[in-house]
């Protein structure tokens, strides 16, 4: 049996289907439920942000989140299959007309990636003050929250349609299907049957 958290939402979605193409089975949670057990696999309904958790902890073997999320969670879990959903980039978003000022003494910057932007601030040697928010990024430069924001950005519809333009990007993140180190060698056989069946039908 393999224990696999998925993010609720679209990623768990589209994810569950890639299941059904490899086994010919559905995979459905049913109404609230948060455990879906269905031919040898066991599935959790997680939060995003808590898949690497459950993985990191032992409570999943594997897990499915964006490599925004690992990074920003920094536990060292084995990336096992870019299941090539939930492509995006992390990028700056800045006011219409406006540039990354790196001359100034402290930049503020609005993210839910704390750690992705620290990173890059420190990286460029560069003072930065980060204020951590769980949604709606989007809004903070247009309020005087933050000089610009760090965030997801997919078809840059959101930041558009928000007086934003889209700025440098700091990564590319795709879904990937994660495991611990432990399940990696204490079921490798099943774990590899897995990575194997869903790359036939990437
Ligand atoms: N517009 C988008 N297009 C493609 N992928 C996206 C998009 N927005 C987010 N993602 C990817 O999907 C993942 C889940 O995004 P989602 O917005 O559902 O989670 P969240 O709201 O950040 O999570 P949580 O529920 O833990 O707060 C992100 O970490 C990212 O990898
Ligand atoms: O470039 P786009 O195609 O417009 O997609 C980017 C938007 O998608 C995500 O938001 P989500 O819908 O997850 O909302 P939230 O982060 O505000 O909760 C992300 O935080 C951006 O706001």
């Amino acid at each position: 049996m393999l224990t696999i958290a998925l993010p609720k939402g679209r990623i768990a979605e589209d994810t569950l289907e890639k299941f059904e193409h490899a086994f010919n089975e559905k995979f459905i949670f049913e109404d609230r439920k948060l455990i879906l057990e269905k031919s040898g696999f066991r599935f959790l309904n997680v939060r995003n942000q808590d898949v690497p958790t459950y993985v990191m902890h032992g409570a999943a073997d594997l897990g499915v989140v964006g490599l925004d999320v690992l990074e920003e969670k920094e536990y060292d879990l084995i990336k096992l299959l870019d299941l090539q959903l939930g492509k995006c980039k992390v990028a700056f978003g800045l006011i219409k007309g406006q540039e990354l000022d790196f001359s100034k003494s402290q930049i503020t910057v609005a993210t839910k990636h704390e750690k992705i932007a620290k990173k890059y601030f420190e990286k460029k040697a560069m003072a930065v003050k980060i204020i951590k928010l769980y949604g709606s990024i989007e809004l903070a430069p247009l309020v005087n929250l933050a000089d610009c924001i760090v965030d997801i950005v997919e078809t840059g519809t959101t930041m558009k349609q928000n007086g934003l333009e889209v700025g440098p990007t700091i990564m590319e993140s795709s879904a990937h299907l994660i495991v611990n180190k432990n399940s990696y060698y204490a079921k490798k056989d099943l774990v590899f049957n897995l990575k194997d069946k869903l790359e036939a039908v990437l």
